[in-house]
């Protein structure tokens, strides 16, 4: 932390765990104050978590910022993807918010993809298949399982929506975070009534899409608990991938690999993607470009309860052995499995309990790496390094799995939280006029050390992956 020499802005990560804010001066890019507050999830069939908390979470965050908070002139949420946040009239959630982790909304996905032309019909029209993370199947769900709450909904929001409008007391989001609905059509740029009517769902209901570099509102401290004085600048916030890649100052060529809750391999492209395999999501970007995507559900909570099962310290890993693990607990995205659950096989009496835990941080990044070249356009450069970002880039063992798996150059950037501090370039973009991602690179957010690429890929061990998970069909719940 260290002084001040421009203005000081917030830039807000509510992701799945907690939330994160970062007060920023703008002259530097340098981080003057933090905070840091959980969430609950809920365990068992679904996964959810009331927005409300996110709300309480972002005021705790900001209150450890102390004074700097308050000398804030601009602010920004990241918020994780795709949430079904529900208000009433009042404004007040009808029920916890459905999260993008939550796959009972995988067989309104499968009725979608149909009902709609099929997967190659979404892919060119959406940008996106839907699977059971994306808003539509959820809200498809919440009117077929709730319809009472359905019928009592007002206002239908994504998590960042939701905090940004407890800021402003207006209905926004942008056209990073609208493009994993389902219901924003990457083709027209807008909400499509089709889709819309289809699950029943008045596009009344939805928020207005910010522009990039327009601002959302302003701050109206309504309840007298945020520290922004009245009046303060709010852009317009976007999902947790599109505000990392804006903190990165992210270029089209680049690789990201971000290791949290979900794992997502994504990059920048010019280019508009329609992927009918649906295992990349075309999503947008926040500055106007589009952000291909993967993402898995089973990430570092998976792999830390396997440690925690096999009582090791995460990081006690061994190399060797014949043991394949798919760390699928909570059901799978990519690969498309929703039903299934976790694998283990190869097991033998001298496979050791470190060589597990390494089968599963090598099930976890397989799926990953298997999308890198897919989300990448034809002419990026194969040695641009991979950038290492999440929670877990801080850990040895997803480093080192990374560097042996893909085979290339692995960077770790310094700055740990990249989604508040892409949101707080946002918020530095509404202050001076600038274009967020120059933002990011004049703070200079990407730089890290530099791991050299391995002299040879382990292809065997990602073969052997691969090879269990096309013969276990019928376990995995896709026989
Ligand atoms: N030093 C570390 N080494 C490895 N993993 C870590 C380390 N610190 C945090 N993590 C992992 O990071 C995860 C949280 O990452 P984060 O990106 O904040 O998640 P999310 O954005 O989904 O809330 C935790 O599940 C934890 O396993
Ligand atoms: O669903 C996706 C991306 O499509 C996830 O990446 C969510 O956006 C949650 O992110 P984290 O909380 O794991 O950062």
């Amino acid at each position: 932390m260290s002084a001040a020499d421009g203005p000081l802005v917030v830039g807000v990560d509510s992701s799945t765990q907690s939330t994160k804010v970062l007060v920023v001066d703008v002259a530097t890019g340098a981080t003057v104050a933090s905070g840091q507050a959980p969430h609950t999830v809920t365990s068992g069939a679904g996964r959810e978590s009331d927005p409300e908390e996110w709300y309480r979470a972002l005021r705790e965050a900001l209150a450890q910022c102390g004074d700097a908070a308050r000398r804030a002139s601009a602010v920004s949420v990241g918020g994780q993807q795709h949430g079904l946040v529900t208000l009433d009239a009042q404004g007040r959630p009808v029920r916890p918010a459905l999260l993008w982790n939550d796959v009972r909304s995988a067989p309104q996905a499968r009725r979608l993809v149909d009902e709609l032309g099929g997967a190659k019909a979404w892919a060119e029209r959406f940008g996106v298949v839907p699977a059971a993370s994306f808003t539509v199947s959820k809200w498809a769900w919440l009117a077929e399982h709730e319809p009472e709450a359905a019928r009592a909904t007002a206002a239908v929001r994504l998590p960042h929506d939701y905090l940004t409008g407890r800021l402003t007391g207006e209905g926004t989001t942008d056209r990073g975070d609208a493009s994993g609905t389902g219901w924003w059509a990457s083709s027209t740029e807008a909400y499509d009534e089709e889709v819309l009517g289809r699950v029943g769902l008045d596009p009344a209901l939805l928020p207005r899409v910010v522009a990039p570099g327009e601002v959302a509102g302003t701050v109206r401290a309504r309840d007298g608990k945020l520290p922004f004085a009245e009046g303060t600048l709010v852009a317009a916030g976007t999902g947790d991938n599109a505000a990392a890649a804006l903190g990165l100052g992210l270029l089209p060529g680049t690789p990201v690999l971000s290791l949290g809750t979900s794992g997502t391999v994504y990059a920048v492209s010019r280019n508009r993607p329609a992927d009918p395999s649906g295992t990349v999501a075309g999503f947008a970007d926040a500055r106007g470009d589009w952000l291909p995507l993967a993402c898995t559900l089973n990430c570092t909570l998976a792999v830390d309860r396997i440690a925690a099962l096999l009582g090791l310290d995460r990081e006690a890993v061994e190399a060797g052995g014949t043991a394949t693990i798919l760390p699928y607990l909570d059901g799978e995205r990519t690969p498309n499995l929703p039903d299934a659950s976790g694998l283990l096989t190869g097991l033998r009496h001298d496979t050791t309990g470190g060589q597990l835990l390494q089968a599963a941080y090598d099930g976890a990044v397989h799926a990953l790496l298997g999308a890198l070249d897919r989300v990448l356009d034809a002419d990026a450069d194969p040695a641009a390094p991979l950038l290492l970002i999440g929670g877990g880039a801080r850990g040895t063992a997803w480093q080192e799995t990374v560097r042996r798996l893909s085979g290339r150059a692995v960077q770790v950037p310094e700055a740990g939280e990249l989604v508040a501090l892409g949101a707080a370039a946002q918020a530095a973009g509404v202050l001076t006029g600038e274009d967020p991602g120059a933002v990011a690179r004049r703070w200079d957010t990407a730089r890290g050390p530099l791991l050299d690429p391995v002299e040879r890929r382990d292809e065997a061990t990602l073969e052997r992956i691969s090879g269990v998970l096309a013969g276990a069909g019928a376990l995995l719940g896709s026989g």
